[in-house]
């Protein structure tokens, strides 16, 4: 499902004729099933969000292979990036980036208004998916009336409004407190189990490692590491 063969990457930082390289990924090599839960880990600057902004398009590879479901999307356009992410990625970020003068309702739906569906299939599905994620009621809340543990289930909510075959996630458990965290990891073990979503997570915490079914280490630009799972 997703395939990485010998991807490097490396930023250019300066002014012009002083440009200097700055290596980060080096000869990454990965293989990540339909319905597995991989955290990637490693020290900070160790490169975790520049390998997730490669799979998911964000930036360009200097040198290597991504294959998303057995298509080469090295090249890809942005326009093709833009319609391979809405089709078939969703995302959830530590800092939930949802849109503030937008409601919970309003922030899941706009996936649904982007793909261009009508106005009565997008209520259905968005109350469905806002029950789901233990938010009915509250689908008129502004981001500012929620508390942190409801925004990042709204924006759980916005990245499976489309059902996507893979989740990307940055430090999703970042800004939660204890309790908020262990219920978001179970939902997410639950979706990999009921609905086979495949789950490539960030992360520094040992608990949201704890449900991953192996963690991929970054040292020094490359898979230092694959530990798999004790069961
Ligand atoms: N746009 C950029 N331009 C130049 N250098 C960058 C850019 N983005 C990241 N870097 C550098 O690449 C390296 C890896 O950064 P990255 O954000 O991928 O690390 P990370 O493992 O996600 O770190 P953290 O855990 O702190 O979020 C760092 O040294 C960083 O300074």
């Amino acid at each position: 499902m997703i395939e990485v063969k010998g991807l490097e990457h490396s930023f250019y930082v300066g002014k012009k004729n002083q440009r200097q390289e700055v290596p980060v990924l080096r000869n990454i090599n990965l293989h990540i099933e339909q319905g597995e839960i991989v955290a990637v880990a490693g020290k900070s600057g160790s490169g975790k969000s520049t390998l997730l902004n490669l799979l998911s398009g964000y930036i360009k590879p200097v040198k290597g292979e991504i294959h998303l479901f057995e298509r080469n999307v090295t090249n890809f356009s942005e326009t093709q990036w833009a319609e391979f992410r809405a089709a078939h990625l969703g995302f959830i970020f530590q800092s939930f980036q949802l849109i503030p003068s937008m409601t919970a309702f309003q922030n899941v739906e706009l996936p649904l208004v982007m793909k261009g569906m009508n106005e009565k299939e997008r209520k259905k599905q968005v109350f469905h998916i806002l029950k789901r994620v233990d938010l009915e009621g509250l689908e008129g809340h502004y981001p500012s009336e929620l508390s942190g543990g409801q925004q990042q289930r709204v924006s759980v909510a916005r990245a499976l409004i489309v059902n996507p075959p893979i989740i990307f996630a940055d430090e999703p458990t970042g800004s939660l407190d204890q309790e908020t965290e262990k219920s978001l990891l179970q939902f997410i073990k639950q979706l990999n189990q009921e609905e086979d979503i495949t789950f490539v997570m960030i992360t520094h915490d040992e608990e949201v490692a704890a449900i991953a079914d192996r963690t991929i280490r970054l040292t020094n630009g490359t898979v230092h590491a694959e530990k798999e799972k004790s069961l």
